[in-house]
């Protein structure tokens, strides 16, 4: 999508994405996902979602990359909490704690220094906000800048795109396979049928439903 579209989003509050509070299959699967580690967790495309503040009390240090100043401000304010602002380029910096960080600015711009400390990463509603045209290109720079070894918790929807057209976007579970495999260990989790009957699917207007998948990914 153009930077322009998810501006005007944020500008005019158009945020249906937007859960404010922790994502259910973060809560559920997280655990046993990272286990007792703490390590770095890498949030591409972050919006100014709860998850964040969710991994931070579990003691993992966020970094979050989100284009809009107004998700970053947000982020900090609804939760009534203070960040030091460093403006720069291509980064402005959002920085509380020195371990929970969110980098306002372009995905693309990042390269591999930024994120040498991440060991994890966290995808919910980030791969599906890419355009089918834009998919393979965010995978191929996640995996650019990510180090070998990092695991991500990646959450996807699938729905009939006669029906409605994204963003969110419909990911099959063969995408995510056609997208990852080479580069990665691939554990598909789960497949949950939101059903048409579904708060979402009634939304959106999805008679045939939808699904979320949940994938474990280990880059090689
Ligand atoms: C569907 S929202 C999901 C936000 C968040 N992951 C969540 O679960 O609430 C996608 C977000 O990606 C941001 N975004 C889109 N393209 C981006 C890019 N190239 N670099 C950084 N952020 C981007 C948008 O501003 C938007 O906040």
């Amino acid at each position: 999508m153009e930077h322009q579209f998810w501006h005007t989003r944020w500008e005019k509050g158009e945020i249906g994405f937007h859960e404010g509070t922790v994502n259910k299959y973060l809560h559920d699967h997280w655990p046993e996902f990272s286990g007792d580690s703490t390590d770095a967790v890498f949030v591409p495309l972050c919006g100014k979602a709860h998850d964040m503040w969710w991994l931070h009390d579990r003691g993992h240090p966020v970094i979050g990359v989100e284009l809009s100043e107004v998700a970053c401000k947000d982020f900090f304010e609804e939760a009534q909490e203070k960040a030091k602002v460093h403006p720069g380029e291509p980064f402005t910096t959002f920085r509380h704690d020195d371990d929970l960080e969110l980098w306002c600015g372009d995905f693309f711009q990042l390269v591999p220094d930024d994120l040498k400390h991440v060991r994890l990463v966290y995808d919910r509603a980030a791969l599906i906000a890419m355009p089918p045209e834009m998919r393979r290109d965010y995978v191929q720079h996640l995996t650019a800048v990510i180090p070998d070894g990092t695991r991500i918790l990646l959450i996807t929807l699938d729905y009939d795109s006669n029906e409605m057209k994204g963003p969110p976007f419909n990911v099959s579970d063969q995408e995510v396979f056609d997208l990852f495999e080479g580069d990665y260990e691939i554990d598909h989790l789960l497949t949950n049928d939101m059903g048409r009957d579904s708060p979402f699917a009634k939304r959106k207007g999805l008679r045939n439903g939808a699904t979320e998948s949940v994938f474990y990914l280990k880059k090689n």
